[in-house]
């Protein structure tokens, strides 16, 4: 499990450590870590010149220390600094430590210095930064030759350290080199993509508390995951209900049942109109018709709340009495336009961007766009999952599980899942695996979480590097299961 904590948490254990030691040597352990880190990567790439880019902060000091070592070890090292010159002690005594100081003022010098760069150090700004980056530094960024490899200092510049506000003009980096624990910014999907490659340098910081953010790994899956034992039976395992499809969305049916039959369900009872029941007897044998006892719920994929005609009416009374229960529920696609007052029951809401942002302005009365979802994420998740009480699992390239505030509990970040995933009936297949989970008791974290894990392995297990469709990753779920729970 990969944890990342916030900001004034790291700051608060960091004076914690830093009280116990002489002063400046957590910085000095920071600046060894990225040194040894930018030494290597100079070494791959055959490289002499190293720049940074130093801003006035602590951020800046991490990269002034870490050129010094660099020029120590005998490599070309330059440090842009701004107007408020260089963070710590003055430009002579950097220069006598082989760091040559340039003013980033002068654009021409910039671009001098940048030009032979080999290994960029971006030091602009850390967990003390807000996000967007001053001019003066935006047009350092200009300068940075596309065939120079780019080092964040601790997070990319001008990135939201609680990665909760996307920016384009932060800095993009081809590797991050974190201290102590990884951060918010690292993990959520407004910032992460900054983030290129994350390296954690172990500066001995220990954050007191559970963490603000999670990424569950494939080693995780084993705790997880609801292996039978000999006594269990189907009832046992959970039967899982599913209010999906019309005689307009069929598939969704299909894939849902399949989904969930495919990832070790006790029984699936479908309940939907004729056409897309004669499908799913055809292509899920092992499902049962109608309503009646179930553990665990899912409405909603390819669900029609606007439908006519008895048999539409009939599978919407039952999609009704599912979110009245006292039952574990998933609700996606169709069924989320029923969603409307805070269920007690463990509840998993699993909206895209667009149908998010459906929900937040219906249920806040503001008007929220697709856009304004994907520029801030898990703050328009949140609101839904505050109003709500339940958890929502937001799809997207990385889905965000965001359970309410009050709960305490952490957000889970997975990115496990590869592009060729943006698929139609994908978000039914995760359906049925998330409902599995549900029905077995897994809470809406951990359901959703994990099969947000299995989906995205599933789906690049189905065909490595190549399109895959959503049948296929349903396909794929026991295989992958099988090999998840063997690591
Ligand atoms: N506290 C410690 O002991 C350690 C801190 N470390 C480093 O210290 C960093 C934090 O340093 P600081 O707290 O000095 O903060 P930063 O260096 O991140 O930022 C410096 C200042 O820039 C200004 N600023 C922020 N956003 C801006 C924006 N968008 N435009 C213009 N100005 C802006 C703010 O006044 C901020 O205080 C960490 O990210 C890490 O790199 C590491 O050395 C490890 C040890
Ligand atoms: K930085």
């Amino acid at each position: 499990m990969l944890r990342a904590y916030a900001a004034d948490r790291v700051r608060a254990a960091e004076e914690s450590v830093m009280a116990g030691l002489p002063e400046g040597e957590l910085m000095a352990r920071a600046a060894r870590g990225l040194a040894e880190v930018c030494r290597a990567r100079l070494a791959e790439r055959g490289g002499a010149t190293v720049v940074g880019l130093v801003g006035s902060g602590n951020n800046g000091g991490d990269a002034l220390y870490a050129l010094a070592h660099l020029a120590d070890a005998g490599y070309a090292a330059s440090a842009v600094v701004g107007e408020r010159g260089v963070p710590l002690g003055d430009k002579d005594s950097w220069e006598a430590a082989g760091v040559r100081i340039v003013d980033g003022s002068d654009q021409a010098a910039v671009r001098e210095a940048l030009g032979d760069a080999d290994v960029v150090i971006d030091g602009i700004l850390g967990i003390g930064g807000r996000p967007g980056l001053p001019d003066a530094a935006r047009r350092w960024l200009d300068e940075v030759p596309d065939t120079a490899y780019v080092v964040s200092v601790d997070l990319p510049s001008g990135q939201d350290p609680a990665g909760e506000i996307g920016t384009d003009t932060g800095v993009f980096a081809d590797e991050t080199v974190t201290f102590g624990v990884a951060k918010p910014v690292h993990l959520l999907p407004a910032t992460e993509a900054a983030v290129g490659q994350l390296t954690l340098i172990d500066i001995g910081l220990d954050v007191e508390g559970g963490p603000d953010v999670e990424r569950l790994d494939f080693d995780d899956v084993a705790a997880l995951w609801p292996v039978p034992g000999a006594a269990d039976d189907k009832y046992s395992r959970g039967v899982l209900g599913i209010v999906a499809g019309g005689e307009a969305y069929t598939g969704a049916a299909v894939l849902s049942c399949t989904a969930a039959v495919e990832s070790g369900v006790g029984m699936v009872r479908y309940v939907g109109p004729p056409t897309p029941t004669r499908l799913v007897r055809a292509a899920v044998p092992e499902a049962v018709h109608g309503p009646g006892r179930v553990q665990a719920w899912v409405v909603g994929p390819g669900l029609d709340v606007e439908a006519e005609g008895s048999d539409a009416h009939a599978q919407l009374r039952v999609a009704r009495e599912a979110i009245d229960s006292d039952l574990p529920l998933l609700v996606d696609a169709g069924g989320l336009a029923l969603v409307a007052g805070r269920r007690d029951a463990p509840t998993l809401l699993t909206p895209h961007a667009g149908e998010l942002a459906t929900l937040v302005s219906r249920l806040t009365g503001d008007d929220v766009s697709r856009t304004d979802v994907t520029a801030a994420p898990l703050r328009h998740a949140r609101t839904v999952a505050d109003h709500t009480g339940a958890t929502v699992l937001l799809k997207g390239a990385i889905t965000l599980v965001v359970p309410p505030s009050d709960s305490g509990l952490p957000v889970r970040s997975q990115d496990d899942a590869p592009p060729w995933l943006a698929t139609a009936g994908a978000g039914d297949v995760l359906s049925g695996i998330a409902g599995t989970l549900l029905a077995a008791g897994l809470s809406p974290l951990d359901a959703g979480s994990l099969a947000a894990l299995v989906h995205g392995v599933a789906a690049d297990r189905a065909n490595p590097g190549g399109p895959v469709r959503a049948l296929a990753v349903a396909m794929a779920v026991p295989a992958t299961v099988a090999a998840l729970l063997r690591r």
